[in-house]
């Protein structure tokens, strides 16, 4: 069964159209990269399918109820404020409020599960406003993590991250998919992207250029005409290298 379905979902910002007539299928055991220049409509997309953003088409998840949706996918904004001076594991443990109303209350195994993710179980007694952006980050992710809904859609997880917390993390959403759970995330590491993800899906001013395989879609020609990009791919022994060369006119 799959767990997002999308069918003609389309968002206008007065007259024009953002996210332009966008169908498609997510199932459990993909990871999955939403790519496209600034502006391209990724945010919008995601928020849509959410049912946080007005649109018209059709979302599977805004056809369950709010309470089922909750468990059905967690969201991670792009947004990263921490508003409360609370613990590191009573903000993660708000990320079970969709199971238990009392969560934050009570120490539970998908907190230890996504400190232990994230790698953050020597900062569970940290207060989370007292951490450096990059950690707080890390935070909000387990808080999505803990949620441990089977759709996890992320908006730009890995901006401001270091490089090997970026490769942890998307370390940690392919062990989601592998585990049957499914991960849409924007992206703007192209060389990430192809790394990690199962499937990349193109953006290009609201519409879908693309969406396949991720060498099928980073094509010289898709780099071209969607990014204004020269880039060149190497595929080598540890995986495809993606180096942005030059912008084209
Ligand atoms: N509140 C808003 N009011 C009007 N237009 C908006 C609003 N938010 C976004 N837009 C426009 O919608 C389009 C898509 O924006 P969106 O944030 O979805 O792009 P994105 O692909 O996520 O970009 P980025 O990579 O820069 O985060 C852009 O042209 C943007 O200017």
């Amino acid at each position: 069964m799959s767990l997002l379905d999308l069918d003609a979902l389309t968002v206008r910002r007065g007259q024009c159209p953002v996210v332009d007539g966008v169908s498609l299928t997510i199932e459990p055991g993909e990871c999955v990269g939403l790519i496209g220049p600034n502006g391209a409509g990724k945010t919008t997309l995601m928020r849509a399918a959410l049912g946080l953003q007005r649109h018209a088409g059709r979302s599977s998840l805004t056809e369950l109820p709010a309470s089922a949706r909750a468990r059905a996918a967690a969201w991670l904004p792009q947004a990263r404020e921490i508003a409360w001076p609370v613990t590191v594991e009573t903000l993660v443990a708000l990320g079970r409020l969709p199971h238990d109303s009392r969560a934050g209350k009570l120490r539970s195994q998908a907190v230890d599960s996504a400190l232990a993710r994230m790698g953050l179980e020597a900062f569970r007694d940290r207060k989370a406003t007292e951490l450096s952006g990059g950690e707080q980050a890390r935070v909000l992710i387990a808080r999505a993590l803990a949620q441990e809904a089977p759709l996890l859609i992320a908006d730009e997880p890995i901006a401001g991250l270091d490089p090997a917390a970026q490769i942890a993390t998307l370390r940690v959403f392919e062990s989601l998919a592998a585990e049957g759970h499914a991960v849409l995330t924007s992206l703007h590491d192209l060389t990430l992207a192809a790394r990690h993800c199962t499937r990349l899906l193109l953006l290009d001013r609201g519409r879908l250029a693309a969406d396949g395989p991720p060498l099928e879609v980073l094509t010289e020609e898709n780099l071209a005409r969607v990014f204004h990009l020269r880039a060149h791919l190497l595929q080598t022994d540890n995986g495809p290298l993606l180096q942005p060369l030059d912008v084209l006119p």
